[in-house]
């Protein structure tokens, strides 16, 4: 890039700054925290530790900033996730495609968050992890499982992904910037 360019593209940075702020829920081992790391990084680790509430990670992408909330999928913390999603550009729903005995609970939550008044209107970005495993469902059978075609109040979508082999994660990307309100 030209010394001219990098000087447009600077300035355009200054007055197109953009932020935006998701939260990622969906049950234990989803994989949520892999998907942090995998937009921040691209790194990936086998050993994780499930999240204890949840964690706040800022993520740069050219001028957006993005506010990840990276909720605890145990039981005992599904609660919050409302409060964690109220006023966010989107929810970002991650399932275990390949833990097939899951998905009904999955759909489950899925559904009574959706529920929540506050809520409402909020886009929402399913993400069907763990790909590479060779039992992960298809993309229409998760979609099935999951209900999805019976959200009407919002807009929808699904992507398959894994964060182990970093398949779809600029995809995911894309769909986030897409969705990122101009800062004021
Ligand atoms: N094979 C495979 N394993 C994955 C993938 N993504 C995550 N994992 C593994 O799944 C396990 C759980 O990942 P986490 O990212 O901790 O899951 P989480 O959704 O944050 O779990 P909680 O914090 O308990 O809600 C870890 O052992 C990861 O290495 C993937 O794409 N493929
Ligand atoms: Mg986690």
């Amino acid at each position: 890039m030209g010394l001219w360019d990098s000087f447009l593209n600077w300035l355009r940075s200054l007055f197109f700054k953009q932020e935006m702020e998701l939260s990622l829920v969906g049950l234990q081992n989803a994989g949520k925290t892999s998907l942090v790391n995998a937009i921040a990084t691209g790194g990936y680790s086998e050993d994780m530790i499930p999240t204890v509430g949840f964690n706040m990670r800022k993520v740069t992408k050219g001028n957006v900033t993005i506010k990840l909330w990276d909720l605890g999928g145990q039981r005992r913390f599904r609660s919050m996730w409302e409060r964690y999603c109220r006023g966010v550009s989107a929810i970002v729903y991650v399932v275990d495609a390949a833990d097939r005995d899951s998905v009904p609970i999955s759909r489950s939550e899925l559904h009574d968050l959706l529920t929540k008044p506050s809520l409402s209107a909020i886009p929402l970005l399913v993400l069907g992890n763990k790909i590479d495993k060779s039992e992960a469902l298809s993309k229409q059978a998760l979609v099935d499982q999951l209900g999805l075609e019976s959200i009407k109040d919002r807009e929808v979508c699904c992507y398959m992904i894994s964060c182990k082999d970093s398949v779809n994660i600029d995809v995911v990307i894309d769909w986030l910037i897409k969705h990122s309100k101009t800062a004021k």
